[in-house]
């Protein structure tokens, strides 16, 4: 997948995530909201009723005449004691006598049938008219000469707008509103008073004391429209997350796949291959060695030379690479039993390796250590050659058998009047001079003169990206000996390397046996 959906897809799931977790804890406290208003409901009707118990109770012991200033009196101080009672009174063979906020009537009230009559013997009535106001409407309980009122504005009804409910009188038989909203309570079972839906929040409560109950509902599409500032800015929230990981993840991802790390990688979980390209006696035709060309591919495709050498270099990783590269080289190669003893296998070294005096731990190279072929180290002149370490090194290569061949010779640093001071046994000239040589160009008149200089030090000399029969005939001519290219062979496996050597025509002898 490529990196950017991977980035976006993960951005996705997160900003989701966000979302949903956001919405759940907004749901959640709408909810929490719905359940304390509502039990806020009930617990009043509760105390209420808690309390009418207790009053009547008190009422009932009050020991001076029906309606009498005494009781009167003694009804008034024992409501201050109370919270919820605003006010209570004295019947008499269904009529009202007296109460505590109007006093004795002048004609007695007759009073209606009750709503309801608890298990305990209390009359109840419900959303009922009141004596102390026109407009007053309540609870009222009764027991015995003594009834207490419960005033239905002091409900803490005071939701918040979206939400809707309705308090409900609940007998075994009968369900009567007492405020709110018709429609909304719904008479869940016990277990089930709470459900969420798409569109709807629903709670429900009752009161452990008195068969009341209120049912709570809100819904989300009114809520939502109610905080329309907070959901914008829960969006705007949003937006930022995904921006943000995806920010982040591309930038890691970008990193982690970087070609630094792709190549890092590769080296620990051996992404690189091998392939050999033949060198040719041109003399004789016969292959006398090969050049080790290293390949690499991962999950995320394949990179070229010219993008993980640079890699390696710039990560400090250029022995390690080297010794893989001779350790696979000379694995892979031993295997090979057409190959002859003494065929040249030519490893590219990098020229800090060399400064840096790495290349002493050759010897400790398992398969190097009884190889039959002989080992070329190829390096490209740069500043590290000039050091006297790196020097020292060529020359401890020179004493421990190990041919030196500068490669890519011509170009860049290298140096025709330095080359008597570099211990080398090969130069290699590099493809542009050879590319050079159909077009008649300036590079390939250098070549007489590179060979020349190569006789005067006696030391060999191979043409590197040899493609056609002219180039060769002119390398012949020229006094070239040795060459490489596609005109002999392209990079290829062991296997295929094998092959075309048994194959090839003429000796075998290895580079070093002449020039
Ligand atoms: N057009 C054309 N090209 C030809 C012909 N014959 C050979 N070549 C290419 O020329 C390059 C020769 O390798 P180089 O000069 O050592 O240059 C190498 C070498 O400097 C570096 N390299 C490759 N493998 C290794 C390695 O294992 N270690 C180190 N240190 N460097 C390596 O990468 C460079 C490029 O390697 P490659 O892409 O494999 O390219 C190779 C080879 O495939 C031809 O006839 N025509």
């Amino acid at each position: 997948m490529p990196l950017r959906l991977l980035a976006v897809a993960l951005s996705l799931l997160l900003s989701v995530c966000f979302l949903g977790l956001v919405a759940y804890k907004f749901s959640r406290d709408t909810l929490e909201h719905q359940w304390e208003r509502g039990r806020a409901v009930i617990d009043h009707g509760a105390h209420w009723s808690a309390e009418a118990v207790s009053f009547i109770d008190f009422a009932e012991g009050i020991d001076a005449p029906a309606c009498s200033d005494a009781m009167l009196t003694a009804l008034r101080t024992r409501l201050f004691q109370h919270e919820y009672i605003k006010d209570a009174g004295y019947l008499d063979n269904g009529h009202l006598l007296c109460t505590t906020t109007l006093g004795r009537s002048v004609e007695p009230m007759p009073i209606t049938e009750p709503d309801y009559l608890s298990s305990t013997g209390y009359n109840i009535w419900i959303n009922e008219p009141l004596a102390l106001s026109p407009n007053a409407r309540g609870f009222i309980i009764q027991k015995g000469h003594f009834n207490t009122v419960f005033l239905l504005e002091s409900l803490p009804t005071d939701f918040p707008p979206g939400i809707r409910w309705q308090a409900v009188y609940r007998s075994e038989n009968l369900t009567e509103t007492i405020v709110g909203q018709p429609g909304i309570y719904r008479g869940l079972p016990n277990d089930r008073r709470f459900s969420v839906t798409v569109n709807h929040h629903y709670a429900e409560y009752c009161s452990d004391v008195i068969p009341y109950c209120i049912g709570v509902e809100s819904n989300h599409w009114r809520m939502l429209n109610e905080h329309r500032w907070l959901v914008a800015l829960v969006l705007l929230a949003t937006l930022g997350v995904f921006a943000g990981t995806y920010w982040l993840l591309d930038s890691r991802l970008r990193q982690y796949n970087s070609l630094g790390n792709r190549v890092r990688r590769g080296l620990e979980r051996g992404r690189f291959h091998f392939l050999y390209q033949p060198i040719v006696d041109l003399n004789t035709g016969g292959i006398v060695g090969c050049e080790v060309l290293a390949r690499f591919e991962d999950p995320l495709g394949p990179l070229t030379p010219g993008e993980f050498i640079p890699e390696i270099e710039r990560r400090d990783l250029t022995w390690p690479f080297t010794e893989k590269v001779i350790y696979n080289a000379f694995t892979d190669l031993e295997t090979q039993r057409d190959l002859p003893d003494g065929f040249g296998v030519n490893i590219n070294f990098f020229p800090q390796d060399l400064y840096e005096d790495l290349s002493r731990n050759l010897p400790y190279i398992l398969p190097l250590k009884s190889t039959r072929f002989r080992m070329v180290v190829e390096v490209t002149e740069d500043k590290h050659l000039d050091a006297n370490s790196a020097r020292n090194t060529l020359a401890w290569l020179g004493d421990s058998g190990y041919d030196v061949a500068i490669d890519d010779f011509g170009t860049g640093y290298s140096n025709l009047d330095k080359l008597h001071q570099v211990n080398c046994q090969t130069i290699k000239i590099d493809r542009s001079f050879v590319s050079d040589i159909e077009e008649g160009g300036i590079k390939s008149t250098f070549i007489a003169y590179m060979v020349q200089i190569a006789r005067e030090l006696d030391v060999k000399i191979v043409a590197e990206g040899v493609e056609t029969a002219l180039q060769e005939k002119e390398l012949v001519q020229l006094g070239v000996h040795f060459a490489q290219g596609w005109r002999f062979g392209k990079p290829m496996n062991a296997e295929a390397l094998a092959r075309v050597v048994a194959c090839s025509t003429g000796s075998n002898a290895p580079v070093s046996a002449g020039h």
